[in-house]
């Protein structure tokens, strides 16, 4: 595993230069619409390193759209993003190129290549970004697999074979081929049954505190933000309403913020009781 590590990290850029506790992505004054519609209206938000931060949401509220901005995938208006310490807008495309490669993203949609085997999906961004044999590229590829609970001969199959559950923990293997730094993912429950999601919830903090690794999920899974998120954003009308640990959210008098978390919902989960009573 430690060899593993190296490896990747040996070829990717050596500087980590947000320290723990700092920002590693400084979203400021962010501006992002589509024709006449704005989505992301000024909107501002640190993440910090180190920090699992859960961001929810009214849906079609636009936080897959901030995430794909802070990922350069949708152009801004206006505002800047920075993620580790440097501004995507001002980096040339070697340079851009080394920064994805710290990132993993599983995205909401679209977890796997259907015509690929899990081996040839894990191996994805590998052969994308580095330069490594194929005896190396199966190695680590197993490695993937273990750290997110799976067998080494799932590697051999296809996605059509695999359950819900396997799905999401190969994507997020695939999310991880690069030893990222920071792992976006959006939704990762969804469609996941309650103990599935338990379980995959448990997954990520243990990777997050194995690896070290600073997490940034879209989610309207309430467990998932109660059992292993260190903090939470709220999005409303284009900006963050409310940030903080759970109980800044639990203590929210917005409006928006005070019904998801002690809404109907919130209580047949067994959260918010107080307000209930
Ligand atoms: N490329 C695009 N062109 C035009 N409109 C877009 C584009 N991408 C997103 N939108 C619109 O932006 C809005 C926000 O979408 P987004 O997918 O970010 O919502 P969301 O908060 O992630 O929702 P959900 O929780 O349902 O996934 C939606 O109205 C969507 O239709």
């Amino acid at each position: 595993m430690q060899a593993e590590g190296e490896t990747t990290r040996n070829g990717s850029t050596a500087g980590r230069e947000v320290a723990p506790g700092e920002p590693i992505i400084r979203v400021r004054d962010v501006v992002v619409g589509f024709g006449d519609r704005i989505i992301l209206n000024g909107l501002s938000l640190d993440v910090i390193r180190g920090e699992i931060l859960g961001f929810v949401g009214a849906s079609g509220g636009g936080k897959s759209v901030l995430t794909r901005t802070i990922l350069g995938l949708v152009p801004k208006r206006s505002g800047t993003v920075e993620v580790f310490g440097q501004d995507l807008d001002t980096l040339s495309y070697a340079e851009r190129r080394q920064l994805e490669r710290r990132w993993g993203v599983l995205f909401q949609q679209g977890a796997l290549f259907s015509s690929l085997s899990v081996r040839q999906n894990i191996q994805f961004p590998m052969r994308e970004y580095l330069d490594l044999s194929p005896a190396l590229m199966d190695e680590l590829t197993i490695a993937k697999l273990e750290m997110v609970g799976l067998a080494p001969d799932v590697a051999e199959k296809a996605p059509s074979e695999l359950s819900g559950g396997m799905i999401k923990r190969v994507a997020l293997a695939r999310a991880l081929a690069l030893d990222p730094e920071i792992l976006f993912l959006d939704e990762p429950t969804s469609g996941l049954d309650p103990i599935g999601a338990g379980e995959f919830d448990d997954l990520i903090a243990t990777l997050q505190q194995t690896l070290g690794l600073t997490v940034f999920m879209v989610t309207h899974d309430l467990d998932s933000l109660h059992t292993v998120c260190d903090r939470i954003a709220a999005l409303g009308e284009g900006k963050i309403i409310a940030v903080g640990p759970i109980e800044t959210m639990l203590a929210s008098k917005h409006p928006w913020v005070s019904a998801y978390f002690h809404g109907k919902r919130a209580r047949a989960a067994g959260f918010g009781q107080e307000e209930a009573r």
